[in-house]
């Protein structure tokens, strides 16, 4: 399999979006932001302060998993932002025709509360970071992938990502 998909994971505020884009121009790679995957009922849901359900959750899994496989079924290798929170979520992701591997932006509550707080314009309610952090459940042994500490610049993260990756 030639191409590989880099999903960067994490809860919302780990900095998904801002690594990811980072990484995808650094790689030369193509780039996806899984949130705009979302129905319109979901984006709705989450910016109401409630939290998605697992059947929320799965045609916007499938929808993504879909849009990396057409990739590398031309030769693309991707890089996508998805929370991919739960194990099982992330065997969706990886029913791909690609490499699956994951890059998990890890970090203390505090922290990324503190950088939500300070985030403007977007959907997703601070308020939300407790169910993300409940629901989430970190990459384990056997899993192709890696946690990185988002105390760090992106560019050191992008560094350390790009140092592991190729
Ligand atoms: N390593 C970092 N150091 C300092 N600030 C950061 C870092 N990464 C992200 N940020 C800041 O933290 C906030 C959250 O980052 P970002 O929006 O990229 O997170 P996200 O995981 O994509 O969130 P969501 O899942 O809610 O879309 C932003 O304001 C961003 O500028
Ligand atoms: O699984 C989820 O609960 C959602 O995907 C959220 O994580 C959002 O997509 C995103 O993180 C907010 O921007």
């Amino acid at each position: 399999m030639a191409a590989t998909c880099l999903v960067v994971m994490g809860v919302s505020g780990s900095g998904k979006s801002t690594v990811a884009e980072l990484l995808a121009r650094r790689l030369g790679w193509v780039f996806a932001e899984g949130d705009e995957f979302h129905s319109a009922a979901n984006v709705a849901k989450m910016r109401a302060g409630e939290a998605l359900t697992d059947a929320d959750r799965e045609p916007w899994l499938a929808a993504l998993r879909d849009w990396i496989g057409e990739q590398a079924d031309a030769g693309r290798s991707t890089v996508v932002t998805c929370s991919a929170l739960r194990h099982h979520y992330r065997d969706v992701l990886r029913e791909a025709s690609a490499r699956v591997r994951f890059v998990h932006l890890d970090g203390s509550r505090d922290l990324i509360a503190e950088r939500l707080g300070h985030r403007k314009g977007h959907f997703m309610p601070p308020a939300l970071l407790d169910s993300q952090l409940a629901a989430l459940e970190p990459l384990v042994e056997g899993e192709d992938g890696i946690r990185v500490d988002v105390a760090h610049t992106p560019e050191e993260i992008v560094a350390q990502v790009v140092a592991y990756a190729v």
